[in-house]
């Protein structure tokens, strides 16, 4: 089991090389772990030295896998398709997300809140509004939001992730509102003409083929003014050892593969991209992980884990 694990580990070190050194001159001239979100997203906001193209090849389309003009990785749906059952095992491959789901949920609360001006201390501030969860797994996050008030759609790529959360949001009656249904966020805008008051992506653009394209369709589905929300992993040299070595590796917290170092992107690119599609980001933060307690909290310390809160031009 051990020479498995090294000879695995040995495979992914060689493999993500290469990405590594290729990006290289972002990560120097880019985030370090103590820069605040505030600082980083205004300068990378009023900066004219990033050009259009060349911020990295996380920027463009380049999976061969994927068909055009959609955001399936097929290789990465199959790897969530094929633990789907685990959802809401809260000792399973999801532990993670389930341990961050307070902390994560706090975030929202206070930036939605402020942003669509409602009581954060009621006991349902979103009552009335209409929020989206694109590529929402087993509903983690849009069971908490639902019982918010909100007025939930959630829509994943994977079927077997739908049909589980369905099952999971039924035995609660302030849940089995939220509709579930098996699509993309780019299906979503070609097929329908829904647009929703805020557009919630967690952990989800560092999986999808073209992370540009999928900023412009979470825009597309975005009111003017509505909001947006993305979590997901820093590329840095910090999350190579801490997001994939120690979870992946060496506390198997995640099944080995799950996550490609050289598809996550930093916080610069994710403000560009979003940029991009009209939507700017007003806020920034880190979640780091406290061994001892075992507990995530909010951070200025983006270096790995990190979320950000954005809102769409008043088109
Ligand atoms: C790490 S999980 C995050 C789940 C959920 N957002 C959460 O944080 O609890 C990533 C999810 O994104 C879904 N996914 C991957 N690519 C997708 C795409 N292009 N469109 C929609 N969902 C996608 C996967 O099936 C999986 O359920
Ligand atoms: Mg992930």
């Amino acid at each position: 089991m051990a020479i498995r694990t090294i000879h695995h580990l040995r495979h992914h070190l060689i493999h993500h090389l290469k990405p590594y050194h290729h990006s290289c001159l972002l990560l120097n001239s880019s985030v370090t772990p103590q820069t605040t979100a505030s600082v980083l997203w205004r300068s990378v906001s009023h900066s004219s030295s990033i050009p259009e193209t060349g911020v990295g090849s996380n920027l463009k389309d380049s999976s061969s896998k994927s068909l055009s003009n959609s955001s399936l990785n097929q290789t990465e749906v199959a790897k969530f398709a094929a633990i789907a059952e685990t959802w809401w095992d809260y000792e399973g491959p999801f532990k993670p997300l389930h341990l961050m789901n307070p902390t994560r949920v706090s975030f929202i609360r206070s930036t939605l809140c402020r942003h669509f001006r409602r009581d954060p201390l009621c006991h349902q501030p979103f009552e009335g509004l209409k929020f989206i969860d694109v590529g929402c797994g087993g509903g983690i996050l849009s069971e908490p939001l639902a019982r918010m008030g909100a007025t939930m759609t959630a829509i994943d790529a994977v079927d077997k992730n739908i049909q589980i959360a369905r099952l999971h949001a039924e035995t609660d009656p302030l849940t089995s509102s939220i509709e579930y249904s098996c699509t993309t966020a780019e299906q979503m805008v070609e097929e329908q003409q829904k647009k929703f008051d805020a557009v919630i992506s967690l952990e989800v653009i560092e999986h999808v083929a073209n992370p540009s394209e999928f900023c412009k369709s979470l825009a597309a589905l975005t009111v003017p003014n509505g909001a947006t929300i993305i979590s997901t992993i820093n590329r840095s040299v910090r999350s190579f050892a801490t997001a994939i070595i120690a979870a992946e590796y060496l506390l198997n917290w995640l099944p080995k593969g799950t996550h490609q170092w050289s598809s996550f992107l930093t916080p610069e690119e994710l403000v560009l991209i979003l940029n991009r599609a009209s939507i700017s980001v007003e806020e920034m933060a880190g979640f780091v992980y406290n061994p001892l307690s075992g507990e995530w909290t909010l951070s200025d310390d983006i270096s790995v884990n990190f979320i950000a809160f954005a809102t769409k031009s008043n088109k």
